[in-house]
């Protein structure tokens, strides 16, 4: 088991500035493909009477590589699906009516188009992407004739996945000698500054003139996420998804993950990796656009952002990193990554 931090302290410094280099210097290039890591997958079934064996298993995956996939969750199938067809019929509306939903930046809440632009890349992302987070919704909601049962749909598969995600941070809490419910505490659905966030992703078809291209770029440029821990919801078949672990990140090689829709795949962010004095380390990846060989249909994905509170103090334990609030560290990344 990994119980050294992966990168040797750092000059404390203020803000974001070193996830941001270590972004910036990450860059665009292709690099090579490399299967030899392990992406594992945890089974949570039984969490109660399994919780130290389950602790011990996230705790490994999660120092390795910092991606895993979590099988036995408690998500119904019916569930995943039905946040899925939401998903496909918000984006399916007219531009007309979702620029109604325009994204207020810098609160993670609402509709946006290509106007993501990663520091790696310095292009904006092909998709769009719907986003919920809940003390900024008022006005965001598609009507309820547009899409009955939208936002019934979205805020209960919110809620379930801030259950899960909190199961799995637990563990992480306890390991790191807090209190099983330390991260919990400091994400709380209730309060107006509360900061998770749900996003409905829809990248882009290839379009007809582009397809017979070997390379088409990125979907996604290569980032590590902002927030605690990531849960990511994928389609069958639907592949893209590339791991890169930051440890690793001068190798430039990248491992697949394929898309499977009963697993889900999860990353641990850069709150956490500071939180944890680096112990937990957040990692690269990215999503590639499809090549002539692949479906170069439209992918849909969604990702839940535990992101703590905005009057959260993340300071890592051996004061590693100076501390930041997570409203101060979540405006720094946002305002690098978003346009206008
Ligand atoms: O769509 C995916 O598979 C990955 C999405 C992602 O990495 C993100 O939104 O941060
Ligand atoms: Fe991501």
């Amino acid at each position: 088991m990994t119980t050294e931090p992966y990168s040797k302290p750092a000059e404390r410094e203020a803000g974001a500035g070193q996830e941001l280099d270590r972004e910036r210097r990450m860059g665009s290039q292709t690099g090579t493909a490399t299967v030899a890591r392990d992406i594992r997958v945890v089974d949570l079934t039984d969490f109660e009477a399994r919780r130290a064996d389950i602790t011990a298993e996230l705790w490994q995956a999660a120092t390795e590589t910092g991606f895993f996939q979590l099988s036995g969750h408690g998500l119904e199938p019916a569930g995943i699906d039905a946040a899925f067809a939401a998903a496909g019929a918000y984006f399916d509306l007219p531009a007309g009516i979702k620029s109604r939903h325009a994204l207020r930046k810098g609160l993670n809440a609402g509709w946006e188009y290509r106007s993501q632009v990663r520091p790696s890349t310095g292009t904006p992302d092909e998709k769009e992407s719907y986003q919920l987070t809940r003390p900024h919704m008022e006005g965001l909601w598609p009507d309820e004739s547009e899409l009955p049962g939208f936002r019934e749909t979205l805020l209960d598969f919110e809620r379930r996945c801030h259950t899960l995600a909190h199961q799995v941070l637990s563990c992480f809490a306890e390991r790191l000698g807090f209190a099983r419910d330390f991260f919990a505490r400091q994400h709380d659905p209730a309060s107006p500054l509360h900061q998770s966030t749900l996003r409905l992703l829809h990248y882009y078809a290839v379009p007809e003139q582009a397809r017979g291209q070997a390379d088409g770029g990125w979907r996604a440029g290569a980032h590590t996420d902002f927030d605690c821990l990531t849960l990511l919801f994928q389609r069958d078949g639907q592949d893209g998804l590339q791991v890169c672990p930051g440890k690793e990140a001068d190798s430039r090689a990248w491992t697949p993950v394929p898309a499977r829709g009963d697993l889900i795949t999860c990353n641990i962010g850069d709150m956490l990796m500071r939180w944890s004095g680096d112990l937990l380390p957040s990692n690269f990846h990215r999503v590639a656009t499809p090549g002539p060989q692949d479906d170069q249909g439209p992918r849909y994905s969604i990702a839940y952002f535990a992101q703590a509170d905005r009057d959260a103090v993340i300071a890592a334990p051996d004061g590693r990193h100076a501390p930041i609030t997570a409203e101060e560290y979540l405006r720094q990344r946002i305002a690098a990554n978003f346009a206008g």
